[in-house]
């Protein structure tokens, strides 16, 4: 019985492009894989998103958005982490290092979350529980300034109509990244030259004509995650300078002291 036809090579039965490696079995199975759990761990349950209470009526103010937003952040980090558990190569590693890989990245996995739940048409993102979030109402939960740099991040990867594949190999890649106290730095670099590898291929064999330096730009968005990464942390800390208490579970995954 023919093995069935992933997504992936499906959309490959185009001619194979000049001289450019096709995608071996392994890497269309990797990146099936990913885009399975990617879909999988997409959206929280609607029983979670009730537990957010979300009535605005009477006064919205500025502490119940920050409250609401800070409760879809912790239902989406736990996705992230149930994503990054199923991430072929992520259980090989050390206890420590998983936990060391998960606080580090979560934060910039979130923002590529963010991109991805971005809807150019209303110019806001639709997170979890269907509720738009525009500029506007991150600056009404006092988050301003670094609203305005999220949502110049999310319009520039919509420009690039980044896809499921290249999103979930993105959030692998940004998992398995180096990062200070590693214990097995070798083997997560060795992960990450895998998912870099499968990324190019992909990206090299993807049929829509695209511009080229496409690979490039998509390893420039790496580099953009932990600028962002770092300006949530530096976040993370003035909200403890401004006594806006960030929820227990946030405050130690993104080790702000004093949780
Ligand atoms: C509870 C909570 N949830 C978030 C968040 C919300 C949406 C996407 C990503 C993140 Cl990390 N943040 N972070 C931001 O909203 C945030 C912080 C700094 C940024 C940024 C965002 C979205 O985006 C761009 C650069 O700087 C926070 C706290 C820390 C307020």
């Amino acid at each position: 019985k023919a093995a069935p036809i992933s997504p992936v090579s499906k959309d490959m039965s185009a001619a194979p492009r000049l001289n450019v490696k096709p995608l071996t079995r392994e890497q269309e199975e990797l990146i099936n894989t990913l885009v399975y759990y990617q879909e999988e761990f997409e959206q929280p349950t609607e029983a979670d998103v009730k537990k957010i209470r979300f009535n605005f009526d009477g006064e919205d103010t500025s502490d119940m958005r920050f409250r609401h937003i800070t409760e879809m952040t912790i239902l989406t980090v736990q996705l992230i982490v149930e994503f990054s558990k199923q991430l072929p190569g992520f259980a090989t590693l050390q206890r420590e290092d998983q936990i060391t890989l998960l606080k580090a990245c979560s934060s910039e996995v979130m923002m590529l979350r963010a991109a991805r739940r971005y809807d150019a048409k209303t110019d806001s993102i639709v997170f979890g529980n269907n509720y738009p979030y525009t500029q506007a109402s991150y600056a009404l939960a006092g988050l301003g300034e670094s609203a305005e740099i999220l949502f110049r991040f999310c319009r520039s990867l919509c420009k690039m109509k980044v896809d499921n594949a290249e999103y979930a190999l993105l959030a692998a890649i940004a998992i398995f990244s180096e990062r200070p106290n590693l214990k097995e730095l070798k083997k997560v670099e060795k992960l990450q030259e895998i998912y870099l590898e499968a990324l190019k291929s992909y990206v090299e064999n993807r049929r829509l004509p695209r511009s080229n330096m496409v690979f490039a730009k998509l390893l420039n968005i790496l580099t953009e995650l932990r600028t962002l990464g770092n300006i949530n942390s530096e976040m993370c800390f003035s909200l403890t300078l401004k006594n806006k208490r960030l929820p227990p579970f946030l405050a130690e995954i993104w080790d702000v002291s004093g949780y």
